[in-house]
């Protein structure tokens, strides 16, 4: 019988592909890095074919690593990387260009002459986002300006949008269905969040035409089936949700005042606020949590541009180690004496900053500064962003809330990392045992849908949890170290 669920987690670094059993049990794993391309100072670019051939093969490795043949899987999930943009002709297929990734900050020019017209406000109020570069509204302009002949043919219907859930339904699906989940649908600063509904004046203000948008659908359901021509026999798609409303779900995080953070590439807090979307006074984010049964969840996100990413710096960068499991040994040899602050602003700061100008600064060296206070500065830097976060959304949300947080992505194997998260948000952290968070939260979307699965109660029920850092730093000590971090961000910040 038909009873795995197959996730594709498709993120920043890499692509993954994940068999769960009925009782939510990994049985096999596929996963593979690709390049990123930098072509121009703050560019960042994915190839869509790596995307493509890394995602099939992938699914491939865990299908066998699992041993379950194709006809097995009830049904698949789709999670990614989010705002990250792609435009495609209709009838090849094809890209018009490489992707340009949720990092890439070429319309920050854009974005800083929309906000001097005036436009930060209606966007603010109907996207719940900002105007930042970040999201995909200035990146498909960019796209159809640039390259030659791109508007005439979207205007005239030849070409799609995607980010990049709906790029890979497009193919899985051997260009059958165009469609994105809310969620997704939630990042590109063209979606009214209340309304639920592509919004004609954004796409005015942006230039995007209506011709190029996909079918926005719940998160669990019925996205198409595969090209049988890929796997042999048509399997159904059943769940789309964007990494991080992925995670939330993974984490079961169903009530209003349930929080989560996850640390992959960049890090992302989500915290539920139910039916109700919370404006921020604090620069954080309203998004959609997910969307069931036609019915939406919202959440307010703090977004953190630089997590695990730091450590990979520390790694490919500065060569401090090997292997980023090294980041934590390295940091716990670090001088207690000497206070080394890194901002990683290495593509401007994210929330409650937002200043795309801003670069990565490291302060308070001397010349007994080495690699091990750097890494301990560069994990702590993880800790203080999450921090202010959590500070921002405490003062956004009156609702009551966990005093847990929980976390999950790549970075959270790190203990001397989830220790020091503990002591300076001085609340406990709570890691789950399943890690693989997101692709869990896919996974269920798909499930469920599929009848596979049970419903939110009964998946709630199963959360494990593997450990909990309870905090151990005293308070003079947090104090003393979460002034220096405020005054170091003070000095890199542009405006
Ligand atoms: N033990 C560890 N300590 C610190 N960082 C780690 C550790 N293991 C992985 N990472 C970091 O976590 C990130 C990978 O997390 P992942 O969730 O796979 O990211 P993404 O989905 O964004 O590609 C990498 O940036 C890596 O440097
Ligand atoms: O690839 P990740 O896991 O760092 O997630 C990227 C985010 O979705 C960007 O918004």
């Amino acid at each position: 019988m038909a009873a795995f669920i197959l996730a594709i987690d498709q993120g920043t670094t890499s692509t993954r592909a994940i068999v769960f059993d009925e009782d939510y049990r990994v049985k096999g794993v596929g996963k593979q890095e690709f390049p990123q391309h930098f072509p121009d100072s703050g560019w960042v670019e994915h190839e869509p074919e790596d995307i493509w051939h890394t995602t099939l093969e992938t699914m491939q490795y865990a299908l066998a690593r699992a041993a379950v043949s194709p006809q097995d899987i009830a049904a698949i999930g789709i999670t990614n990387q989010r705002e990250t943009t792609l435009i495609w002709d209709r009838d090849t297929g094809k890209p018009i260009h490489r992707a340009i990734v949720w990092q890439d900050r070429r319309t920050s020019d854009r974005c800083a002459t929309l906000r001097a017209d005036g436009a930060e406000d209606m966007v603010r109020e109907k996207t719940g986002l900002l105007l930042d570069p970040y999201f995909s509204g200035t990146k498909i302009s960019w796209l159809l300006d640039n390259i030659e002949g791109a508007r005439a043919a979207a205007e005239a219907g030849r070409l799609a949008f995607g980010t990049v859930d709906t790029f890979l339904l497009w193919r899985l699906t051997g260009g059958r269905v165009h469609a994105t989940d809310a969620t997704n649908a939630s990042r590109t600063l063209v979606y009214d969040i209340a309304a639920g509904d592509w919004d004609d004046d954004l796409l005015r203000l942006f230039g995007v035409p209506r011709a190029i948008l996909p079918d926005v659908r719940d998160s669990a359901a019925d996205f198409g089936e595969t090209d049988p021509d890929l796997f042999g026999v048509a399997i159904p798609i059943r769940g789309i949700a964007g990494d991080q409303h992925a995670a939330t779900v993974g984490q079961s995080c169903f009530s209003p005042g349930m929080l989560k953070s996850t640390y992959g590439t960049g890090c992302f807090a989500l915290l539920n606020t139910g039916d109700e979307i919370v404006r921020s006074s604090n620069r954080l984010l309203s998004t959609i949590a997910y969307r069931l049964d036609g019915k939406m969840t919202y959440a307010l996100e703090g977004s953190i541009f630089m997590a695990g990413a730091t450590v990979q710096w520390l790694r490919d960068g500065l060569r401090f180690f090997e292997r980023s499991d090294q980041a934590g040994a390295l940091a716990d040899h670090a001088d207690p004496n000497q206070n080394v602050y890194l901002v990683p602003a290495f593509t401007g700061l994210g929330a409650p900053w937002w200043d795309a100008e801003a670069r990565g600064a490291l302060f308070g060296m001397t010349r007994n500064t080495g690699p091990a206070e750097i890494a301990r500065a560069a994990l702590e830097a993880v800790c203080y962003q999450t921090h202010d976060l959590l500070e921002a959304m405490r003062r956004d949300w009156t609702g009551s809330s966990e005093t847990v947080l929980r976390v999950d992505g790549g970075m959270v194997a790190s203990d001397w990392t989830m220790q020091r998260l503990a002591d300076l948000l001085n609340a406990p952290v709570d890691r789950p045992l399943v890690l693989e968070t997101t692709a869990l939260g896919a996974a269920w979307l798909a499930g469920h849908k599929a009848g596979v699965w049970p419903d939110m109660q009964g998946f709630s029920a199963s959360w494990k949890r593997n450990r909990r850092f309870l905090p151990q730093m005293d308070d003079q000590t947090r104090q003393r170290k979460l002034a220096g971090w405020a005054d170091a961000v003070r000095r890199t910040l542009t405006t």
